[in-house]
């Protein structure tokens, strides 16, 4: 289910709201660049516990954007490139594929989407792709993990294994798969489960009752949403009173100024010392004040559509943060200010990284031989050179 020519949900549209199909971005997108505001919910959980099936039902319900990790590399399995070579050759191994690629194949199949929530399915699977992830695309806004027993996992992938299709659903693969999922994907849930992030929910029930558990965190999400939202709203009304109610004052007062009239600011006492000789003036200033208050609603506006990614743990060297003035009056023009920092790359093999990620998933689509889909190449350095030796 796409987006590209879907209507827009609105600027202020939840992450999560009851929708279909996956709606569009809502601000413009440049080419080759992820639309801004893009926000992303993990799907995690060990091989067959269920992440896909469930994606299913989260899709068929909820405006999000599907995208399976191991899908799109499959597909570059399919297409018989010599990258898709050495993936097979991994996955049959029950290994992890360099994260550069996998990153890559995401956020080429994010941008190209032309949506801005996602729903991204089995990813990340170790510790530095969750970072790099973190610092190249975005933050994740929750994570859902799908608890279950390895002997439980293990039927149902054999048993998937019949009509899959796939040369990893297999015993042998099987075990690789689980080992390097307790090795190096735990350890995933554990990370953002420090951050608060992580809702575990049993995936040992049938599919349905599975579905009512997820049902319920979404909904969560989205009461807290909307409790974000009206948070930031009830802000806003409280700083354009506060802004229209300074300004009230200053038109009912007399010519001459009383110093401890100006409260707030220098600058309004300036502006009075301004009133007191030209009263023409006055309304001029104003009026200009009245301008200033609606540009502020404007990006008070644009702060609601940020909020969410506000609300993201400061904690995290790599988070979001919102800076709040101490008194919205002491700042004057400014308030409450959300800043959207985008963490520079702390060092120069990171620069490397994040470039090689960028150039690969804005690398050219081209159609495979029996035209019915796209392929990724990979620049040679990021691809083959990445990747370890097949084993
Ligand atoms: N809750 C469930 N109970 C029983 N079988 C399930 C359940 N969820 C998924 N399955 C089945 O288990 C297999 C693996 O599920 P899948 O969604 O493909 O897992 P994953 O994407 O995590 O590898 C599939 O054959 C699916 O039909
Ligand atoms: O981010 C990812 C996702 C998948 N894979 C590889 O793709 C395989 C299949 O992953 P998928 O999520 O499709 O299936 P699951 O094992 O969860 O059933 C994995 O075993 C890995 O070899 C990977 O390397 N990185």
């Amino acid at each position: 289910m796409g987006c590209k020519g879907s209507k827009s949900a609105g600027v202020n549209a939840p992450f999560v709201a009851e929708a279909q199909p996956a709606q569009p971005a809502t601000a413009p997108q440049k080419k080759g660049e992820l639309p801004p505001g893009t926000e992303v919910l993990f799907v995690l959980g060990g091989p067959g516990s269920g992440k896909g099936t469930q994606c299913d039902r989260i899709v068929a319900k909820y405006g999000l954007k599907h995208l399976s990790a191991g899908d799109l590399l499959r597909d570059e399995v399919k297409s018989k490139s010599a990258l898709g070579l050495e993936l097979e050759s991994i996955m049959k191994e029950g290994k992890l594929v360099p994260q550069e690629t996998t990153i890559a194949l995401l956020r080429k199949a994010m941008i190209g989407s032309g949506c801005q929530r996602f729903l991204v399915d089995g990813f990340p699977r170790a510790l530095d792709q969750a970072k790099t992830f973190e610092r190249t695309v975005c933050l994740p806004r929750l994570v859902l993990f799908f608890d279950c027993p390895l002997e439980t996992m293990e039927e149902r992938l054999l048993s998937r294994g019949k009509t899959s299709g796939r040369s990893d659903d297999n015993a042998e693969t099987i075990k690789k798969r689980f080992k390097t999922f307790q090795e190096q994907s735990i350890p995933v849930v554990d990370y953002y489960e420090e951050r608060g992030k992580v809702k575990k929910i049993s995936a040992v029930p049938p599919p349905e009752e599975v579905f009512l558990e997820v049902q319920q965190v979404l909904e969560g999400l989205q009461a807290q949403q909307a409790g974000e939202a009206a948070g930031a709203a009830q802000a806003i009304a409280a700083e354009n009173q506060t802004q229209a109610v300074g300004a009230m004052q200053v038109d009912a007062a007399p010519d001459t100024v009383p110093s401890t009239r100006t409260t707030d600011s220098g600058k309004r006492t300036t502006d009075s010392g301004k009133r007191t000789t030209d009263s023409g003036k006055q309304t001029t200033d104003t009026g200009k004040r009245t301008t200033d208050s609606d540009k502020r609603t404007t990006e008070s506006g644009k702060r609601i559509t940020e909020s969410g990614a506000a609300a993201l743990p400061a904690d995290d060297a790599t988070a979001t943060t919102t800076a709040t003035a101490a008194s919205p009056a002491a700042e004057g023009t400014e308030g409450i200010r959300e800043v959207k920092q985008r963490p520079s790359f702390v060092g120069i093999e990171d620069e490397v990284l994040a470039a090689k990620i960028e150039e690969a998933s804005q690398a050219p689509t081209k159609m495979s031989a029996d035209g019915s889909r796209s392929v990724v190449e990979m620049p040679a350095d990021a691809s083959s050179a990445a990747l370890p030796a097949a084993a």
